[in-house]
């Protein structure tokens, strides 16, 4: 069996189609544009292409982008100022400070600052809260991507047995409930799990998200298995040229696809979701700080 090959990047592009008529919608019926916040600290130059990548984005669905570039050096005392001044904002329904900050500064002060009003990306207490008792509100972003690609191939989900490898609070601890809710079983593995081959060969979905360069291999899937790969993993591609790099996921692709029912690609995959999900978030929190009910197709 040759697997079918999970354009994520395709599905981004109808999505953001879908987010730009709500942010039509929200504008002409409401007198609201959503409006996002990317705060990034340091020179990380992965983390420059994918906030460059948001600001873009935003701007082409017609909501209203700020862009915060900090120097590696800024004290975390400004950094939690300019959180504060956000939260503070009107025109500002997401805030996002990209990850990771520089060692001088507590991640975790940083994202506890966040008004739960305005986390689009699902990190602060309040919002993980939420997501595990389905409250409404936002959605962790990569999850959000991931069931939005499954229901896409498989329709409904219930019933079938889902085995996330990865327990990070990014996204195996997130994608696991909303699994659970799509009432999969579901079983959380990770790098310690005892027979991880042989968990992975229950699995009728794989979740792979432990962050190893394609650790996961093709005689560990079941045959029509559907495979998500969330692993962004940049290697030094020498063949290329002196410097480059090229992205590699958590599954070794050429031998899955061999056995897969369908699986994701990486790049092109997960990765394009993830940021199409922030925007759908702040369609959500905008709804949602403005007393309506948010769009049901933008979220979990
Ligand atoms: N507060 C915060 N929220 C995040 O959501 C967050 C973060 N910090 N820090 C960094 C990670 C990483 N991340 C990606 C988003 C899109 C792609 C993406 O679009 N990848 C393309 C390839 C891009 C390339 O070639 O480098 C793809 O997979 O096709 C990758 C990675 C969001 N993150």
């Amino acid at each position: 069996m040759v697997a079918t090959i999970i354009d994520g990047k395709s599905f981004a592009e109808g999505l953001r189609t879908r987010i730009a008529g709500h942010v039509a919608r929200l504008k002409a019926e409401h007198g609201i544009t959503p409006g996002l916040a990317v705060v990034i600290v340091g020179h990380d130059p992965g983390s420059q292409v994918y906030v460059a990548q948001k600001a873009k984005q935003t701007v082409e669905v017609g909501m209203h982008s700020e862009k915060y570039e900090l120097p590696e050096t800024v004290s975390e005392a400004e950094v939690l100022a300019l959180v504060k001044k956000l939260n503070a904002d009107p025109a500002i329904h997401g805030i996002l400070v990209q990850l990771p900050v520089p060692d001088h500064i507590d991640p975790k002060k940083i994202i506890g600052t966040i008004d739960p009003a305005k986390d689009v990306d699902c990190f602060t207490p309040a919002s993980v809260g939420k997501l595990a008792i389905g409250l409404p509100g936002p959605v962790s972003c990569t999850p959000l991507g991931c069931l939005m690609l499954l229901r896409d191939n498989l329709g409904d989900l219930s019933g079938l047995h889902a085995v996330v490898v990865g327990r990070s609070n990014l996204v195996g601890k997130p994608i696991a409930q909303l699994l659970l809710r799509e009432n999969c079983t579901v079983t959380i593995a990770h790098s310690r799990s005892k027979d991880l081959p042989g968990l992975v060969r229950q699995a009728d979905i794989v979740i792979a998200a432990v962050g190893r360069p394609e650790m996961i291999k093709g005689d560990w899937i079941k045959p029509g298995a559907t495979v998500i790969d969330v692993g962004i993993n940049r290697i030094a591609a020498p063949e290329r040229g002196e410097g480059k790099t090229r992205l590699l996921g958590d599954v070794e692709f050429a031998s899955a696809k061999e056995v897969a029912g369908a699986i994701t690609p990486v790049p092109g995959g997960v990765g394009p979701m993830t940021i199409a999900c922030l925007l759908a978030n702040t369609i959500t929190t905008a709804s949602l700080i403005n007393g309506l009910v948010p769009p049901s197709d933008l979220t979990a």
